[in-house]
């Protein structure tokens, strides 16, 4: 008997236009969300071959990474910004494609805006000139970031030659503990299996611990599988999927959704399917999350002190870890939460929708941040987020407790714009890489979930956002 399938091969399968007899196979291409970035030459490649985009309903475009996070009504001072940003509403309107510009309600980070407008379905390929685009596996959506040159082939003929993936599987059992979020979670699978241990693959997230996280938490962990070096993230869809993108405005309607849903209940891996990698964690172990180097699988719990380079025997990771610390500006042995931040972001496609600023807001209520914090912003991932918190009263909390609220965008999570964290400065960031200049050069970033990033302004250091919680605001 033939064993059963995995999630990612149904859905790879189903998407065949041409087998090609080997490792890859022309797919179909359900949809495409397109960015300020890497779009330009992709359209430019279009013009000079006289096509039109195959299929402009099957395409959304986003001004994400370049917008200024203040009022949107003053004009963009950076050039290359200014730029870029021309260019795609130009592009946008030359080829019929949606797009929703900065005055616009729904505009926000792709990442965010697709799922919110139900654009993000089940068993859809999609796809994105971005490596975030992981994130929209948290629906039992195919998604993968691709080149610019795949984004014009898409464009052109909604299709894409795809190599076939290794099937990954991460199972998180038991419950979470209080406290520990879907960013602790991701953190803590990057740590253990490492930034190459998903190279090749695609990870499906499984267990008790995945399928108790809402639709936001599922985002946040596909959002990070690509830092794990895996090409896609999955969750299989369940009652908790449908329940997200019912109403939504993409989503099928009338007769169409019982349709729909009846198909999405078929997507899940089969019982005997086999998988290349299997790996378990216990939820009950994961801890509050802090990266202490410059790749994400420097991550430790906030128990831990930082690592000292000489215990490294491999002498590659020990040159490596001396390189980290050097540029983080930390010495081996000190406490985590002896390390003070000067910074604090909270925002990215990994942690700026609506629960995230919750739990944020949660933790800021009657409180104020520390004195050696410089800046504290709040970046929505969308302007419905953000009208949203702003309906819940979150963003008087995040004021009054001294951090800044801001018009959403990519912001300080890769400062594209002028939100930067200064050299030699620290930060707390809600955000998914922490690499050398991310956030400005010599920047040094700190990855944490949204209530630990609160917790940090608070304190003025890293601290356990559970103990600070278990006392009374001052
Ligand atoms: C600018 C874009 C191509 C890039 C990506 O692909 O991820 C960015 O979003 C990032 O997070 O580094
Ligand atoms: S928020 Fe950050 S990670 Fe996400 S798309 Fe923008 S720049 Fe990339």
């Amino acid at each position: 008997m033939m064993a059963g399938k995995t999630l990612y091969d149904k859905i790879y399968d189903a998407h065949i236009v041409a087998d090609r007899g080997g490792a890859d196979a022309l797919l179909y291409i359900d949809r495409q969300l397109v960015h300020e970035v890497t779009s330009p030459q992709a359209f430019e490649g279009l013009r000079l071959a006289g096509r039109r985009m195959r299929r402009t309903d099957a395409t959304l475009a986003m001004l994400d990474h370049n917008v200024p996070t203040t009022p949107r009504t003053e004009p963009i001072t950076d050039p290359m910004s200014k730029q870029q940003v021309e260019a795609l509403m130009a592009n946008a309107e030359e080829f019929g494609v949606q797009l929703y510009d900065m005055l616009d309600v729904r505009q926000g980070i792709v990442h965010v805006v697709g799922p919110e407008q139900g654009f993000t379905q089940p068993g859809l390929t999609m796809v994105c000139g971005d490596s975030h685009t992981s994130t929209h596996g948290a629906f039992g959506t195919l998604a993968f970031g691709i080149g610019t040159s795949e984004v014009e082939h898409v464009m052109a003929t909604q299709t894409l030659v795809v190599k076939r993936a290794k099937n990954m599987r991460v199972t998180v059992e038991g419950e979470l503990p209080p406290g520990i979020t879907a960013k602790d979670m991701a953190l803590a699978i990057i740590g253990r299996v490492g930034t190459a241990g998903g190279t090749g693959c695609v990870i499906e997230y499984a267990g008790e611990a995945v399928r108790s996280l809402s639709m936001e938490g599922r985002m946040t962990l596909c959002n990070m599988a690509i830092e794990s070096g895996a090409r896609a993230g999955l969750v299989a869809p369940d009652e908790t999927t449908f329940e997200y993108i019912k109403g939504r405005p993409f989503a099928p309607k009338g007769g169409q959704w019982d349709v729909a849903v009846d198909h999405w209940k078929t997507l899940y891996t089969d019982e005997d399917a086999e998988f290349d990698i299997d790996i378990t964690l216990q939820a009950a172990e994961i801890e509050p999350q802090v990266t202490w180097g410059t790749s994400p699988e420097d991550v430790l719990p906030i128990s831990a002190v930082v690592p000292d380079p000489a215990t490294i025997s491999d002498k590659a990771k020990q040159a490596a870890a001396e390189k980290s610390l050097d540029y983080m500006g930390l010495r081996p042995g000190m406490k985590i939460a002896d390390v003070s931040v000067d910074h604090v972001f909270i925002g990215s496609c990994t942690n700026a929708r609506i629960e995230d600023l919750r739990a944020a807001a949660d933790v800021l209520r009657g409180r104020t941040i520390a004195p050696n914090i410089k800046l504290a912003m709040v970046v929505p991932g969308s302007g419905l987020v953000r009208d949203q918190a702003e309906a819940e009263g979150l963003d008087e909390i995040f004021i009054n407790a001294g951090f800044e609220w801001r018009e959403p965008g990519c912001s300080m999570c890769l400062g594209m714009n002028p939100d930067k964290v200064p050299a030699q400065g620290r930060c707390a960031s809600t955000s998914n890489r922490n690499f050398v200049g991310r956030q400005g050069p010599g920047a040094r970033t700190h990855l944490v979930s949204p209530a630990m990033a609160a917790a940090a302004a608070i304190a003025g250091r890293f601290t356990d956002v559970r103990e600070l919680m278990a006392k009374e605001p001052a």
